[in-house]
């Protein structure tokens, strides 16, 4: 169905439409399906003006999450907010539906709770419960790599919930050191519930429409994803095992045990096992690692008829105290970097006043979150930039002329003295190197080098830190996926030519 001709009350209806939880007959396997569903987590009548909203916590493919408090209660929330017609046009109402209905459900310590929806006329809003500690990724990339009690003590946290999760009858199908939040006082919480896939005898209601097929369907992350997956072999939780095995090992080198220059190369990886240890790795940690990596997804630790009993036995875990888990002092956080404005662009631009008719953005005026001294003009060119760097494959189009092509892509940190920001380096067949911030609209300024600029030089320090030397500028990155090496063989290769 078109959308986005009409007002924003056309719109409206026809999303509801979309959106509404139907009632269905015929029942398949024991899943309970819902004919009218009560809400765990009500729908509000609220609007965004109810909140004062804070910091961006992150983006996502279809959504942006920000800080929010609530006024009158005072209490801080996550506030995920999905734009109703990228959703539509994208394809994502029944992940968007799929993740409101298991959420709402899902009552565990280790996982994020959902508190509250509402919606306006151009978007969706999920109050959850907000994760001050950031990603379980950046702890990793702060210190470089953790240690065995640190990993433990996270890796413990994440398989209660994930037994939790396995039990209601659930497979996760993303699980990463990203999707793994942390609270102020760094416990573990499992968070991105969009992949997900109801088994047919889950304890869940889910949607009528939710299929019980064969699920082969590629989804979730290159470098988590395992071998029977790239072999079309039908979702199992076993899926959920083999990407805990990925984390644990990434908690503890420091980087995945798959990695790769591209995604291809990375599945050639894990097709084939090709799995090493670094020697500072225990006898007892390979050794668990090594049967979470099990090629049959059965054989997984955790898969077996036993359950998660032989998982939580193994000697790893070795005196832990599974009754208790949630009781343990977490490790300390590394604290983040201050991250500063680049340069060389001037306005701070999260433009969301597409979002809340309005009150969204003069909310982030107001508190100095955007600059509102813009035109109409300007504001609806940046909305629609905004729009097209969250969508999915063609998010950095607008960074490339007709006919020229990625050739490589990465998000990475850009350092500056004692300070860091994230940004997204992207290499065109131009060639072109451009930076640009995913959380900005304007690029210009960002582009750090064309072919036209003249000489540019590639320093690498190590596996995850290089510099990119140009006749202007000296310009210093990390790489959490290592992969300083690919990107000077990447820009280098177009000096030669
Ligand atoms: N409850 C939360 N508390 C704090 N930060 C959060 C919370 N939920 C999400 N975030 C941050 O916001 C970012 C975007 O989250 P979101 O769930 O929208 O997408 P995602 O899961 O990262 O990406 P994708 O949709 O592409 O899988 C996350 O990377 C995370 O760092």
């Amino acid at each position: 169905m078109a959308i986005g001709g009409g007002g924003g009350e056309e719109m409206e209806k026809d999303f509801e439409a979309k959106l509404r939880f139907q009632q269905t007959q015929g029942q398949q396997g024991q899943v309970q399906r819902c004919n009218s569903i009560t809400f765990r987590a009500p729908q509000e009548p609220f609007t965004v003006d109810d909140f004062e909203l804070g910091k961006m916590y992150g983006v996502g493919s279809y959504s942006k999450v920000l800080k929010a408090k609530k006024k009158d209660s005072g209490k801080v929330y996550a506030l995920k907010i999905m734009d109703k017609k990228f959703i539509t046009k994208e394809n994502k109402i029944s992940y968007v539906k799929l993740e409101r209905i298991v959420l709402d459900q899902l009552d565990h310590p280790g996982i994020i709770r959902l508190y509250f929806t509402f919606q306006d006329t151009y978007s969706l809003y999920m109050a959850l419960e907000s994760c001050e500690g950031g990603e379980l990724f950046d702890q990793i990339t702060r210190k470089g790599r953790l240690s065995e009690d640190e990993t433990r003590f996270y890796a413990a946290e994440v398989i209660d919930a994930l037994e939790y999760i396995h039990g209601v009858g659930l497979i996760h199908r993303d699980i990463k050191p990203e999707n793994l939040l942390l609270t102020a006082d760094g416990h573990v919480k499992i968070a991105d519930f969009g992949s997900v896939k109801p088994t047919r005898d889950s304890k869940l209601t889910v949607l009528p429409n939710t299929t019980f097929d064969k699920a082969c369907t590629f989804v979730g992350t290159a470098a988590y994803v395992p071998p029977e997956v790239l072999n079309s072999c039908p979702a199992s939780f076993g899926n959920d095992l083999w990407a805990l095995g990925c984390t644990l090992y990434q908690m503890l080198s420091g980087c995945s045990p798959f990695k790769d220059a591209s995604e291809w190369l990375i599945f050639q990886r894990i097709i084939a096992r090709d799995l090493k240890f670094p020697d500072y790795f225990s006898n007892e940690a390979r050794d668990l690692i090594d049967k979470l990596l099990d090629t049959e997804p059965s054989m997984r630790l955790g898969a077996g008829p036993d359950g998660y009993a032989t998982l939580k036995m193994h000697p790893f875990f070795k005196g832990i105290d599974w009754k208790n888990i949630r009781k343990y002092s977490p490790p300390e956080l590394a604290p983040e970097l201050n991250e500063v404005e680049d340069d060389d662009s001037q306005e701070a631009t999260w433009n969301l006043s597409h979002i809340g008719g309005g009150l969204l953005h003069q909310q982030l005026v107001a508190n100095g979150n955007i600059n509102g001294a813009t035109s109409s003009s300007e504001t609806h060119c940046r909305i629609s930039k905004l729009a097209k760097i969250d969508s999915f494959d063609s998010k950095w189009q607008e960074f490339l002329e007709p006919g020229e092509s990625v050739v490589m892509i990465s998000k990475l940190k850009k350092l500056h003295k004692l300070t860091s920001k994230k940004v997204q380096l992207i290499l065109t067949d131009k060639p072109k190197l451009v930076c640009v911030d995913p959380s900005k609209v304007m690029s210009k300024g960002n582009i750090i080098w064309s072919d036209s600029f003249g000489d540019i030089s590639i320093q690498v320090a190590s596996s995850s830190h290089f510099k990119i030397l140009t006749t202007k500028k000296v310009i210093s990155f990390e790489d959490a996926k290592q992969q300083a090496y690919q990107w000077k063989k990447a820009i280098e290769s177009f000096q030669s030519s």
